[in-house]
């Protein structure tokens, strides 16, 4: 059996991105529009700051306005309400994001209520929930990380996953959830697992494809893979790493890659696999928001 083929997702988002490029210089030629992305933070979570920094820097390579509004982590929801609201009315802005998690002391829930549906580029807003959830994804602004996952496994597999196993790991609203929606919508027969699932590796095996989304380092190991499978790999998780120096730190995935290159047909590194087309499905999501906010209908991605 040959070693799993490594899907790049580096190189699939910096397409992507570069498509995002072109169309948005189409917006501001045809309609003099530039799409806007507005992206908050509360708090000082080393993680959350990087992905921000990284979503504010993406969209200004993309010709976007982007403003980040980096709050302190003793901000009230009420303030954090408060800049949401302003945010919702102004037409300069067409995506909102507010990077998760929160502090404990705020609502995400309330949050998220709060963003204006057609600015919500996370398509966490009830309305979007409930729009993937009746297989209306097409209107709907899909969630970032599970949006860029199924372009993975459409690039290896083809749009119809007619007769595949799919083994969704993790339950978020975030990932698990559309995840398992989106995969479901293409017709493949869907099963979310959790870590309480009883006898998950058995269940792992069932597998045709099989998204890890649970957020512990290498649970996942290389004999709860079906031979063939397609793995996709959405934990980012940091680990000591003292064979590289005293104090240094690496990142993994929530599958022991090295073991699954034996077993996979295809899988995604950690990092350079899913995480780059989390950022790229954003900048698309927001491009999609200033066309519909022109009027106009954009290409899809
Ligand atoms: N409001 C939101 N909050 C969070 C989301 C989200 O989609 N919306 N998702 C995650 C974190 N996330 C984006 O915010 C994210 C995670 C990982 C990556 C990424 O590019 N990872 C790289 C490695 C990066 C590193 O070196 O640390 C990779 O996997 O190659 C991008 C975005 C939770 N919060």
């Amino acid at each position: 059996m040959s070693e799993a083929k490594r899907i790049d997702g580096k190189a699939t988002a910096a397409r992507i991105v570069a498509r995002v490029k072109a169309e948005a210089e189409r917006l501001r030629a045809e309609a003099g529009m530039r799409p806007g992305l507005a992206v908050a933070i509360v708090g000082e979570d080393p993680a959350s700051q990087v992905y921000v920094a990284s979503k504010a820097r993406m969209a200004e390579e993309c010709g976007f306005r982007s403003e980040r509004h980096v709050l302190a982590a003793e901000t009230s929801e009420a303030e954090l309400l408060g800049l949401v609201e302003r945010l919702n009315a102004d037409p300069t802005i067409h995506g909102i994001l507010v990077q998760l998690p929160l502090p404990k002391h705020i609502d995400a829930g309330k949050v998220i209520r709060a963003i204006a549906v057609e600015k919500d580029v996370d398509g966490f807003h009830l309305t979007n929930v409930g729009l993937i959830g009746t297989g209306q994804a097409a209107a709907a602004f899909v969630p970032c990380t599970p949006a860029g996952a199924m372009i993975l496994i459409r690039d290896v597999i083809g749009d119809d996953l007619s007769g595949r196993r799919a083994v969704v790991v993790g339950r978020s609203n975030i990932v698990g959830k559309p995840m398992a929606q989106l995969l479901l919508a293409a017709d493949a027969t869907v099963t979310i697992a959790h870590s309480r699932t009883a006898d998950l590796a058995e269940v792992c095996r069932t597998a045709d494809i099989l998204v890890a989304a649970v957020g512990r380092p290498q649970m996942i190991r290389g004999d709860w893979i079906r031979q063939g499978a397609v793995v996709i790999d959405v934990g980012v998780n940091r680990i000591p790493a003292p064979e590289r120096g005293e104090g240094r730190t690496r990142l993994v995935g929530d599958v022991a890659y090295d073991e699954a290159l034996g077993r996979a047909s295809a899988i995604t590194p950690v990092p350079g696999g899913v995480g780059p087309m989390t950022i790229a499905m954003l900048m698309a999501n927001t491009l999609v928001s200033a066309f519909r906010a022109g009027g106009q209908e954009p290409s899809r991605f």
